[in-house]
């Protein structure tokens, strides 16, 4: 069993201006594979309060994963990976490698996602892409092999004996 913190980046979600999908999308998504949800919050496209939440949910809430979702695209305002590298002590780029492998087969536009993901303390962060499709995509794709690299980073793993 892991905890989750989502962070979902968006001006217009912010601000009240469009229902945010994926926030709802992540928390079922991970919910059927037993992760229980901490905290959820919707925050404009601002790396200093990106960065900010992201460190509360680290070192504040012990939070196992933190999924970010929006703000990975080539718009001035998409700081999300920014915010994500600046708290970040170790990159995990495999997995950012491997969302955008999948997601490749799906959209050629996929290669304008510049989602990064790395190990704070004890947290694993992941960027996702905005979309609720994509964020679906995403994790259909991650999701079972997840749960073995947060096991071996709590210490409650240390085989990795193949499935
Ligand atoms: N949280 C969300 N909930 C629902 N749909 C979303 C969400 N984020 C993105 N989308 C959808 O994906 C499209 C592309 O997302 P993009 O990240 O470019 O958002 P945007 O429209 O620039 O606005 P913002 O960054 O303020 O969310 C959006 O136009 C919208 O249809
Ligand atoms: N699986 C999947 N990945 C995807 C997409 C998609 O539809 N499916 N859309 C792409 C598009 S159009 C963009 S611009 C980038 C960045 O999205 P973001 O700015 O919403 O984070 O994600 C990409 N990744």
């Amino acid at each position: 069993m892991f905890t989750l913190g989502i962070i979902v980046a968006s001006d217009k979600g912010s601000k009240g201006l469009r229902v945010d999908e994926s926030g709802p999308v992540i928390r079922e998504m991970l919910e059927q594979h037993h992760y229980i949800t901490r905290k959820y919050v919707v925050l404009p496209d601002e790396k200093e309060a990106l960065a900010r939440e992201m460190i509360h949910m680290c070192d504040d809430l012990s939070i196992d994963l933190i999924l970010t979702s929006g703000g990975t695209g080539f718009s001035h305002r998409d700081v999300t990976p920014e915010a994500t590298l600046s708290v970040v002590e170790r990159l995990t780029p495999g997995i950012s490698e491997a969302i955008r492998y999948n997601s490749l087969q799906i959209t050629p536009r996929a290669m304008l996602s510049r989602a990064v993901s790395g190990i704070r303390k004890n947290t694993l962060i992941i960027n996702l892409p905005g979309s609720p499709k994509a964020v679906r995509e995403s994790l259909q794709y991650i999701l079972p092999s997840i749960a073995h690299g947060l096991e071996i980073l709590k210490g409650t793993a240390s085989e990795c004996a193949r499935k």
